[in-house]
């Protein structure tokens, strides 16, 4: 055998993607002693993290796509760490809830002012109904962070349930899961059980919440800044795979019109619903291909408004979700707190997904502002006089991604082996295809595993 590191000097692989996944895919098998050519559809590395700078005052920006980073995922940690990324925590706070046309602060131990909650749930907290629901219930699923997740006979009980019906079974009222779909987004309706619990096992120790001083983008810039960006082309379009026992080859398009590329191997970090319109030669097996078509990705859409001051402080409201609502606003996020220090403007964000985030994307985008501000007026008066700027977003109409992050769907467990399994010489990454889905921490733990894979099979 070769030593280490040697066979593979002479080895090419191709990366599709410079979104965290294949940055971390390329970065690795560089470190393996590969070399490594990265294909980025975007005029920009970092997919779905994206820093927005511009048009905002005081040196403020917006976080687009990826906005926190829970304290327990370590990789994603570990490599802000190694790249010499400092951290901010976000505070903790009250949030203001407002449903049913009730705009309510609410301290641990008071009743919910929400009709229809059971004797049981009126004082319920969210911490308590945690506990009792949810995390009751761990034993039973096994953790996804090991191998056998879940548990015999878990998919079969399971795999067709979407996740609020789990908590209807379990006796939560239609009423208290108004307050918790408020607390953790309306996607609660649509994503199937395992996911949403698979994510619940994997992160239950989560206490701290931290964002990357300056931007989340420092993590994806850094990362190609240590790949080379010689080694990173931009702006080119994949339009083709072929592959074969010997090797693989890409055709793509760029600003030197068609061109091909071949390599020994082939990461693919592109998202399923931007790779259905690749075509591939000869096609992957017959799981991989149904995958490929039917993954679904979660629509979010965002308002993004700065204000003059950060007026919600007044009635002690504060923390990274300010406010928690049953309205097409769904959730206002704050991120005034890890803003440039020394600037006081407040930046906070209308944070839809789902059917909310359908019907904001379904308004024509010179009117999404009106729309946002007169949802969001319902619970703070204040924001058309507070407003100094606004962006808005809406992640189904990102040409590159097609939406915003996995949601496996009732009776589609099948689809997580499917999703991450190698075709030959070619190994898949993304966060579609990790237990951390719609983390960033899942887009990194894939590159590691593609990386990985390709590793093995020299
Ligand atoms: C609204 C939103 C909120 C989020 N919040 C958080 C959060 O708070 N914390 C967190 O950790 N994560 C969050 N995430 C998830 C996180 O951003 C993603 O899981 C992660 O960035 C995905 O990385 P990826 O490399 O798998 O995919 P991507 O970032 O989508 O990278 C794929 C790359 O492939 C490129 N591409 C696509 N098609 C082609 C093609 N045909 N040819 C060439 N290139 C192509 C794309 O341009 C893109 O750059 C959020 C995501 C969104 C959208």
């Amino acid at each position: 055998l070769p030593a280490c590191g040697q066979a593979a000097a002479e080895k090419r692989v191709l990366v599709l993607g410079a979104g965290l996944a294949g940055l971390s895919a390329a970065w690795e098998l560089q470190q393996l002693g590969y070399a490594v050519t990265v294909l980025e559809g975007r005029d920009r590395v970092g997919g779905r993290v994206w820093t927005l700078r511009d048009g905002f005052e005081d040196g403020q920006f917006a976080e687009i796509g990826a906005v926190r980073i829970p304290d327990v995922h370590e990789l994603t940690l570990d490599y802000c760490d190694k790249l010499g990324l400092e951290l901010d925590e976000y505070k903790d706070g009250e949030p203001l809830y407002y449903i049913d046309g009730q705009r309510f602060l609410h301290a641990d131990g008071e009743a919910w002012p929400v009709m229809g909650l059971t004797a049981e749930e009126e004082k319920l907290t969210l911490g308590d109904f945690w506990e009792r629901q949810i995390y009751a219930t761990f034993e039973e699923f096994g953790d996804p962070r090991m191998n056998g997740f879940p548990k015999p006979g878990i998919v079969e009980k399971y795999d067709g349930m979407v996740y609020a019906d789990f908590l209807r079974m379990r006796g939560a009222s239609e009423a208290y899961l108004k307050i918790y779909a408020a607390d953790n987004g309306s996607e609660i309706s649509t994503i199937g059980t395992l996911a949403w619990m698979g994510a619940e096992v994997a992160d239950k120790a989560w206490g701290a919440t931290y964002h990357i001083r300056g931007g989340n983008d420092q993590l994806p810039l850094r990362i190609a800044d240590e790949v080379g960006l010689d080694n990173i082309l931009l702006s080119r379009k994949v339009t083709k795979i072929e592959h074969d026992d010997a090797g693989v080859t890409v055709t793509f398009s760029g600003p030197d019109g068609e061109e091909t590329l071949s390599a020994d191997y082939l990461v693919c970090a592109i998202p399923f619903t931007t790779l259905r319109d690749v075509a591939i030669e000869p096609a992957f097996s017959a799981d991989k291909t149904r995958a490929i078509k039917e993954l679904f990705l979660m629509n979010a859409g965002r308002g993004y408004i700065q204000t003059r001051t950060r007026f919600w402080e007044a009635e002690k409201i504060g923390g990274l979700k300010i406010a928690k609502t049953d309205g097409p606003a769904e959730r206002i996020w704050n991120l005034s707190d890890v803003q440039p220090a020394g600037s006081t403007k407040g930046m906070i964000q209308s944070y839809t997904q789902n059917h909310n985030a359908d019907a904001y994307c379904d308004v024509a985008p010179e009117d999404r502002e009106e729309y946002c501000l007169a949802a969001v007026e319902k619970f703070f008066p204040e924001i058309r006089a507070e407003k100094v700027a606004f962006f808005q977003y809406c992640w189904a109409d990102d040409p590159w991604a097609k939406g915003a992050w996995t949601d496996i769907l009732p009776d589609q467990w099948w689809i997580v082996a499917a999703t991450r399994k190698p075709e030959g010489r070619v190994t898949f990454a993304g966060e579609h295809t990790s237990v951390w889905a719609g983390w960033m921490q899942g887009a990194i733990e894939s590159g590691q595993r593609a990386a990985d894979e390709i590793a093995a099979m020299d």
